[in-house]
């Protein structure tokens, strides 16, 4: 697959699909090593990559929505069936899940908000790589990045932390925009 929108295209309308509007096909394995790759390809200070990726496939993603079932469970013994079914398709609802892991950590010259900010531009890189081989992508994060408890079924090491969790897949739907904020509001001008 690919997409062959001028970046400047792209760019004035770029938006998400919802994962929501899902479906197959994901990416190739040759497909998915060129699109990391080139997601990789971001701006770095120190060039320490203070970040990588863990992909999602297959039947992980249906063992993992069990364990998100198991714990939210814990935490709400009464969830409602549409609840519990949503937490077993969280990470089946798209073809790939991949996270993108901040491992940012003290360093002798790089401030961690730094590394932080380059684990950010990763995260968008990656949409925009997918999206430039013809798939969609969606940053997400939800409640699985902020409990300690999914960390290690996520494969998320101590002191590491899920920058986005990028759904990718493939949809024809015709996703609405968003209101964008004014520039106005934005921008300080200095003379
Ligand atoms: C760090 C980060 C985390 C996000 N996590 C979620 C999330 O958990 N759930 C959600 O519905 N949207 C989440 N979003 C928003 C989605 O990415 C949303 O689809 C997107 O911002 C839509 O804007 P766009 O069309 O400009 O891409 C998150 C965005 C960011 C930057």
């Amino acid at each position: 697959m690919g997409n062959d929108i001028k970046l400047i295209d792209y760019l004035r309308q770029r938006h998400s699909t919802p994962v929501a509007q899902y479906r197959e096909p994901g990416p190739s394995q040759e497909e998915l090593t060129e699109i990391l790759r080139f997601a990789s390809r971001v701006p770095d200070h120190g060039k320490i990559a203070p970040w990588r990726f863990i992909v999602y496939r297959g039947d992980s993603r249906v063992k993992l929505g069990e364990e998100f079932l198991r714990l939210s469970l814990e935490k709400t013994p009464d969830m409602t069936e549409a609840a519990q079914q949503a937490e077993l398709a969280r990470f089946s609802r798209a073809p790939l899940v991949v996270a993108v892991v901040s491992t940012a950590a003290p360093h002798a010259k790089i401030p961690e908000w730094e590394q932080l900010l380059s684990a950010g531009a990763l995260c968008l890189n990656l949409v925009m790589a997918c999206e430039a081989h013809g798939y969609v992508a969606n940053w997400r994060t939800e409640w699985i990045t902020y409990d300690e408890r999914v960390q290690s079924a996520l494969g998320i090491h101590e002191g590491e932390k899920a920058a986005g969790f990028i759904h990718i897949g493939s949809s024809d739907f015709n996703t609405p925009d968003r209101p964008r904020p004014d520039l106005a509001d934005i921008v300080s001008w200095v003379e």
